[in-house]
């Protein structure tokens, strides 16, 4: 791809990165949702008291069917849910930076100009417990926010800038989906995330069935 020249815009530039944000964009949540979806299937425990929730916002915002955009922050559940689910599901290693200049961290440790880097992410997420605790982010009720033990959005200048675009279109869709269906694995058990390398994505790699129930 041609380097970018500010005072000679290109068309066909700009076009490429633009094509590229859309389709990471689609995947990410696409893939996201999936696992909130596996992630609810596995443990239908927890189904009754989300779906209390998202029946309670339905009734008190809706409009002709149709809820608003503020009634996102009144899913807490939910959105704790979410950022459960984001923060058991993520790749082992990750969000790949390139280095500028030679550095060296306070430990010694030299990385020289022009490696790539990725974080060891699954290390990170030992700062909690790994057990699945989906009420855990109750307080927090911003799924997208971005601590320096959650890094399913990456931290610092590149954080995800569509992170709460993101977070916004998963907790529509999981209200949605919960309103109208109950959901539970084939298996009646845990489905998890299955590894290819370093990645964990539930797209490709899952066989896990997932037996949805219009409810009446
Ligand atoms: C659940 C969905 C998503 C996940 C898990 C995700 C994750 C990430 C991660 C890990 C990064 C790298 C951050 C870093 O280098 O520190 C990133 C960057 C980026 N994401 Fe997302 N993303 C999601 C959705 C989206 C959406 C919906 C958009 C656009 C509408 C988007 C646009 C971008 C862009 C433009 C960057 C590059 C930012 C930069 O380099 O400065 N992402 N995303």
């Amino acid at each position: 791809m041609e380097e970018h020249d500010p005072n000679n815009i290109s068309c066909p530039y700009l076009l490429d990165r633009i094509y590229l944000i859309i389709f990471a964009s689609i995947h990410t949540t696409a893939i996201a949702i999936t696992n909130v979806i596996l992630s609810l299937a596995s443990r239908p425990e927890y189904m009754q008291e989300l779906y209390e929730e998202q029946l309670k916002v339905h009734k008190e915002t809706n409009v002709n069917g149709i809820i608003p955009f503020e009634a996102l922050s009144d899913m807490k559940k939910l959105d704790s849910f979410i950022r459960e689910t984001l923060r058991l599901s993520v790749n082992v290693a990750g969000i790949d930076h390139l280095v500028k200049k030679d550095y060296t961290f306070s430990n010694g440790l030299q990385i020289p100009k022009n490696c790539i880097t990725s974080i060891y992410i699954d290390d990170v997420y030992r700062d909690e417990p790994k057990s699945f605790e989906p009420f855990r982010h109750l307080d927090i009720n911003i799924a997208s926010k971005v601590t320096k033990n959650f890094l399913t959005f990456g931290n610092g200048k590149h954080t995800c800038p569509g992170r709460q675009l993101a977070v916004n279109n998963i907790k529509f869709f999981m209200h949605n989906v919960i309103l109208k269906y109950n959901f539970r694995t084939v298996s009646s058990k845990i489905e998890e995330s299955r590894g290819t390398g370093f990645t964990a994505l539930p797209v490709e790699t899952s066989t896990a069935g997932v037996i949805f129930e219009k409810r009446v």
